[in-house]
């Protein structure tokens, strides 16, 4: 008889505080055999982190170490293309035990997709396998929570943007915006703090590192360090408070 595949489950496990996590991803991850997650090399894994308290013997890690992720590659070696192979072969890896007829949960730091890694191996297998995704809350959310920041009222819109974007880009939509939310700061945060400083946003922007986990920092946006801000911060401008 032929063998049943396992589920590829993508788990949010919600943006640090480990009281964030769903009754259904924390179910969902003690009844999976296989427990999969995406770290940097040398650290221990922040959506990993959240969730270990809750893991059995019994249960397989399968730790998924980033070949990149700030490090400056070697010619001829391109970002894209080291990055595209190390999750073929991720891919590939959780494909032996989906085979063999086990679930395989993948846990995700806030919401699988929302610029969660997991995309990719989604992107890879859920044509093949059956997959199954549970949201997590994710970390603009966890951000405005704890800054105490309305995001949106009324009819206002939210821009979600990426500080990878160059600078007149990001000035261009952050122009246009009512209110915003810029992830992936890091190395990036000079150049978006000088943005919101030529459109005159800066003293509404809101900045923290870390939302919800134990070493949060909440920082006023002109005494951030430039070079200091993790990778793991946000900046939030929220829309204009509408006196309802
Ligand atoms: C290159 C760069 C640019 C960029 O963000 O675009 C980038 N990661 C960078 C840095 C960085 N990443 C991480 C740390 C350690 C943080 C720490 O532990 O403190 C650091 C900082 C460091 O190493 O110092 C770990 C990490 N990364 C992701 C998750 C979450 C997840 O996997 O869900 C976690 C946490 C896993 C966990 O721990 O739980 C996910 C993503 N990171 C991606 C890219 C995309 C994948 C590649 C791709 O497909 O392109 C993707 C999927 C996002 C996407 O799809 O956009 C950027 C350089 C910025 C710069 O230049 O400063
Ligand atoms: C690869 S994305 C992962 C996003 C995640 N899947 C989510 O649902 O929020 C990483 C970016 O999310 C933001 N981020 C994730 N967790 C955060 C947290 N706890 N506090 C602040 N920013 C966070 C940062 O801007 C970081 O550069």
């Amino acid at each position: 008889m032929m063998q049943q595949p396992g589920r590829l489950i993508g788990l949010g496990v919600g943006p640090g505080d480990p009281e964030l996590i769903t009754l259904k991803a924390l179910r969902l991850l003690r009844e999976s055999p296989v427990v999969a997650y995406f770290v940097a090399k040398g650290k221990k894994g922040n959506a990993f982190g959240i969730i270990e308290a809750h893991l059995q013997d019994a249960q397989t890690l399968l730790p998924l170490v980033y070949p990149v992720t700030t490090e400056v590659l070697p010619a001829p070696l391109s970002y894209e293309q080291v990055i595209s192979d190390f999750y073929d072969g991720a891919s590939q890896e959780l494909a032996l035990h989906l085979d063999a007829g086990r679930d395989v949960a993948v846990i995700c730091e806030g919401d699988p997709f929302f610029y969660g890694s997991y995309m990719y191996l989604h992107d890879r297998l859920a044509e093949r396998y059956q997959a199954e995704v549970v949201p997590g809350v994710c970390s603009m959310l966890g951000g405005a929570s704890v800054l105490g920041a309305p995001l949106v009222y009324r009819n206002q819109s939210l821009s979600v943007l990426s500080g990878v974007l160059p600078h007149d880009e990001l000035k261009r939509r952050l122009a246009d915006a009512d209110a915003a939310v810029v992830m992936k700061l890091g190395r990036n945060f000079p150049k978006v703090r000088q943005v919101l400083e030529e459109l005159g946003l800066a003293q509404r922007a809101l900045y923290v590192e870390r939302a919800t986990m134990a070493n949060q920092k909440i920082v006023p946006l002109d005494e951030v360090e430039p070079m200091s801000s993790p990778y793991f911060s946000l900046i939030i401008v929220p829309g204009e408070r509408w006196q309802g």
